[in-house]
């Protein structure tokens, strides 16, 4: 039977006429073929329409995946106490006889696939199918990867109306030429507090050969949002595959002098720093996870893979976040997940105002000192605690570089992770190559609440990205490196640390400091501000950084506190060089050449600089010289 029938009689008709004016057969068949095996009790086809989005944000309440909260459009969310994170160990890439590649997670396709659709079958007995429609990148522009999501849970589906682009127009436009991406979801059975049971049996299994990826027994956002760290796999090997770039970063924009607009890319690891970043007052941000860099005539173009933002919670206070802070108290719609609700407000920890003893959390009925089976402390909301809200709601959006289907030019790329001893604050690499290999591709970072796991541990996480890696890293650093080859100008590359400590553990800075190292950056994009030449790129004049810190902080910064965060620290940087050649001659395969060469000069600029100044070599040491 041909899929359009088997979906006619499998659909009601008013959904059935929804997918039938979708001119696409593979469509079709995908649809026919899982509805059947998932066996929901009802389907649900969303349009673009704002009855269907409607449909979707009431039917998370009615199902229980969200609760109501006092302020208008606020809800909150509830994932398992032990699924509030990325679960690496079984997020598996599903490769042709099981190839093993260094630092991915792989799986035989065959068999990954078997055990996933076993999973699966009749998972959504009793339950209701979402099917949706959306695109990543802005709409009907050179970045517009469409993309089709099934889901069970109106929670999964409704973050996707905040986070991401409708797509079912954009279907019916593309017809049978719309190349899309593919996501099942499957939350699984559900608990009383409607949290996802078997967490044993929780799986997500990415298939790069169809596009598809498969995610079953979890809620967590970062294991099941299809569009988002999902599709993120399947983006890097096609950005790969065709020359581009599809990277973990934010994508903002840094106010020069005079008007002068100047956009910035940022990828940090997983919390540690891009969305406070894109939202420091001052700028304005474009996107704060996910961005995609094509080239242009010759010029880095970038765009928001996201129109949304699923940020972290914790720590959002109205001194350090007055932006965020003043969105989430608003009317505008928003998912909480896994905070402290008492009385039917949202709390979260270290929010800067008194936190209530009990409520309830994601552990269920909470009081203060309350601990969990492995007798730890349950503090009042997850420390991978978030909000999802569009980035429309936020007073300073960028709205036209959001919009615009040919993107942004990117002036300036940054790299940068949690690192307590070694990195300066900020520096600028010397040239494309130097600041992919010593700054993109040696970026290590202490591992954080984002993923299940031990936390606060040094590892290897080349641009930010290991997580999400779906190809050789070998091949993804050859295609950066030749990324910046096809660019007239390619972008300055910066790497900052947020996270430098004292000797006590204290940090060297506070948080809004990364608004004086932004705007030396984009000043030094354009040439407008001297630098001082180390062995490890150039770092700013006390000079200039003094006077920032007093134009935007207003804020007097000492020579002592300068000296101290922009010291030299030869020993730790040499031994960082050791980690990072060790782990590409020993680990990865087919690294190109000139990383090992790059790298090799950078350890003997350091050495020779030892021998003249000394292990730890003062900026004003260097200035003289
Ligand atoms: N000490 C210190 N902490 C910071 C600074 N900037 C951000 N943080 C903390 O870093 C954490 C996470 O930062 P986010 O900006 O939300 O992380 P992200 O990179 O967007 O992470 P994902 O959404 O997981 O990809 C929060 O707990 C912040 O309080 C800083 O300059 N100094
Ligand atoms: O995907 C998620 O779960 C949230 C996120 O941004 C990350 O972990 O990097
Ligand atoms: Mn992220």
């Amino acid at each position: 039977m041909d899929a359009l029938e088997k979906l006619r009689e499998l659909l009601p008709e008013e959904q059935f006429e929804k997918v039938k004016a979708i001119d696409n057969p593979e469509l079709h068949a995908f649809l026919a073929e899982w509805i059947e095996w998932l066996e929901p009790s009802k389907v649900f086809v969303c349009t673009d329409s704002e009855e269907d989005e409607q449909y979707v944000r009431w039917k998370a309440l009615y199902y229980g995946e969200e609760k109501m909260l006092e302020t208008p459009n606020h809800t909150v969310h509830y994932d398992n106490y032990y699924d509030q994170a990325r679960d690496k160990a079984n997020t598996k890439l599903l490769v042709p006889g099981g190839k093993e590649i260094p630092f991915l997670n792989t799986k035989d396709r065959d068999e990954g696939l078997k055990e996933i659709r076993e999973l699966m079958k009749g998972v959504m007995k009793g339950k209701e199918l979402f099917i949706c429609f959306f695109v990543l990148g802005p709409k009907n522009s050179i970045f517009t990867i469409p993309a089709v999501q099934l889901t069970d849970s109106a929670y999964v589906a409704h973050s996707e109306f905040i986070l991401y682009r409708k797509g079912y127009e954009e279907f019916k436009r593309l017809g049978r030429n719309a190349k899309f991406f593919r996501f099942v979801h499957s939350a699984g059975e559900l608990d009383e507090r409607k949290t996802s049971k078997n967490l044993d049996k929780r799986r997500i299994y990415i298939d790069l050969v169809d596009d598809t990826v498969y995610s079953v027994n979890t809620q967590y956002g970062g294991n099941t949002i299809g569009l988002k760290k999902l599709a993120f796999r399947l983006t890097i090997q096609k950005a790969v595959k065709e020359g581009w770039l599809s990277e973990h970063m934010f994508l903002m924009r840094v106010n020069g002098p005079n008007g002068r607009k100047t956009y910035f890319t940022g990828a940090y690891p997983s919390m540690c720093g891009k969305t406070s970043t894109a939202m420091i007052p001052w700028e304005n941000i474009v996107g704060d996870d996910l961005t995609f860099i094509l080239p242009v005539n010759g010029v880095a173009r970038g765009a928001n893979v996201e129109k949304g933002v699923f940020g972290i919670i914790q720590g959002v206070n109205p001194e350090d976040d007055p932006i965020i802070w003043k969105v989430l108290h608003s009317p505008v719609e928003i998912i909480f997940s896994n905070v402290l609700v008492k009385d039917g407000k949202p709390y979260w920890n270290e929010m800067g105002v008194e936190i209530p003893e009990e409520g309830e959390n994601h552990s269920g009925k909470w009081w203060k000192g309350k601990k969990d089976k492995e007798g730890n402390e349950i503090p009042p909301s997850h420390k991978n605690a978030r909000f999802t809200v569009s980035l429309e709601h936020f007073p300073n959006v960028d709205l036209e570089a959001l919009e615009n289907p040919c993107g942004v030019e990117v002036g300036g790329m940054i790299f940068g992770g949690r690192d307590k001893d070694t990195w300066p604050p900020v520096r600028e690499a010397f040239d494309w190559k130097h600041g992919v290999i010593t700054m993109g591709a040696s970026l290590e970072s202490e591992t954080t609440a984002a993923t299940l796991g031990k936390e606060g541990v040094r590892a290897f996480n080349p641009m930010a990205i290991l997580d999400f890696m779906s190809v050789p890293l070998g091949e993804y650093i050859e295609n950066y490196l030749r990324f910046g080859e096809k660019l007239r100008k390619a972008p300055k590359i910066f790497a900052v640390n947020y996270f430098l400590r004292d000797e006590n553990g204290n940090w060297l800075n506070h948080k809004l400091d990364k608004a004086v190292w932004l705007k030396w950056m984009e000043l030094r994009v354009h040439g407008d501000v001297d630098a001082i030449e180390t062995p490890i790129g150039y770092i700013p004049k006390y000079e200039d950084l003094a006077r920032l810190f007093k134009e935007v902080l207003n804020k007097d910064y000492s020579r002592e506190a300068y000296e101290k965060q922009f010291t030299i620290r030869v020993p730790e940087l040499l031994a960082k060089i050791e980690r990072i050649e060790k782990i590409y001659r020993e680990k990865v395969k087919e690294v190109p050449e000139e990383l090992f060469r790059v790298l090799e000069e950078e350890r003997k600029r350091l050495l020779e600089a030892r021998e003249k100044y000394g292990d730890y070599i003062s900026p004003f040491v260097l200035e003289r010289a």
